[in-house]
């Protein structure tokens, strides 16, 4: 998908919510456990209700490579069910040598035809421009992530008190364009997602930390957002788990709407 078709998604839809799947066997509806692929009837009863509000789904890919073979398989199914004009994302955070990279990139652009992926960038340029030669498709790199440990590296500063994660930013952005490639800021790190916008002011954020982990949906646009919104907002377990009964995806495409009704006010303020 290119960056365009993706704007206009955001327009059409009045939204840049990114739908988290972080399906945990553990916490899906009792009810489903005694069906022959449980992960899937619940993704599947999760896409059908929020479908609507979202612009982009993120599976995360630990939750399906947990369960093995299986889960790969069930991976499979619930990316196609995925309406073809709704962005992916492999939530996978790879990134190794070259000559391996290349190889994961292959595995979630053409063995499965997601349109993004997250990659880690310690590994620096060669571990990341393998991802980047797919036509249409995007890197998502860790720039300023979400998590406590953020702060053991990536807020450390050089000796002219840039942190870390700048130079993440300033670096990478030698290696693709905002046409491939997206960065994660995370929603619980309020006015420096405002330092990250002033370092890459045309690139997409994927943002996740909004619902569970406590970020705030209103700081992240006003801090965040760009002329071409440059924002995709994600939340997992605040929609999947919003109830853990039977209306689990009733309830979670209410969730999603109500995201997705603030996330119009915000557009309409900020574009
Ligand atoms: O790359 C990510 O998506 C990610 C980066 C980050 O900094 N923080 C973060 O929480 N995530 C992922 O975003 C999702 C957040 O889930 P919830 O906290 O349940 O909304 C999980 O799949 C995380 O793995």
């Amino acid at each position: 998908m290119t960056r365009s078709e993706l704007f206009s998604q955001i327009q059409q839809k009045s939204s840049f919510l990114c739908v988290g799947l972080d399906p945990d066997l553990e916490k899906i509806p009792a009810h489903l456990r005694s069906e022959a692929d449980p992960i899937f009837s619940f993704c599947k009863a999760i896409i059908e209700e929020t479908a609507d509000f979202a612009v982009a789904y993120k599976p995360n890919i630990a939750f399906f490579e947990a369960l093995g073979a299986k889960g790969w398989e069930t991976l499979a199914k619930v990316s196609e069910l995925i309406p073809k004009d709704i962005f992916t994302i492999a939530d996978a955070k790879r990134g190794d040598i070259g000559n391996t990279s290349k190889l994961y990139a292959k595995a979630f652009f053409e063995s499965m035809d997601f349109d993004s992926i997250t990659v880690a960038p310690y590994m620096g340029k060669d571990s990341v421009s393998p991802f980047l030669e797919f036509k249409d498709k995007w890197v998502i790199l860790l720039a300023l992530t979400s998590n406590v440990g953020s702060m053991d590296f990536q807020l450390i500063e050089d000796k002219a008190g840039k942190p870390f994660y700048q130079s993440v930013l300033e670096k990478s952005q030698e290696w693709g364009s905002p046409e491939n490639l997206m960065y994660v800021v995370g929603a619980t790190r309020g006015e420096l997602i405002g330092e990250a916008r002033k370092a890459a002011p045309e690139h997409f954020f994927l943002v996740p930390g909004v619902g569970a982990q406590g970020g705030s949906l209103a700081e992240v646009a006003k801090y965040g957002m760009n002329s071409t919104c440059g924002l995709l907002v994600n939340s997992s377990r605040g929609i999947i788990y919003a109830s853990g009964e039977k209306d689990f995806a009733k309830v979670a495409g209410e969730e999603a709407q109500k995201l997705q009704e603030e996330m119009k006010e915000l557009l309409e303020r900020y574009l």
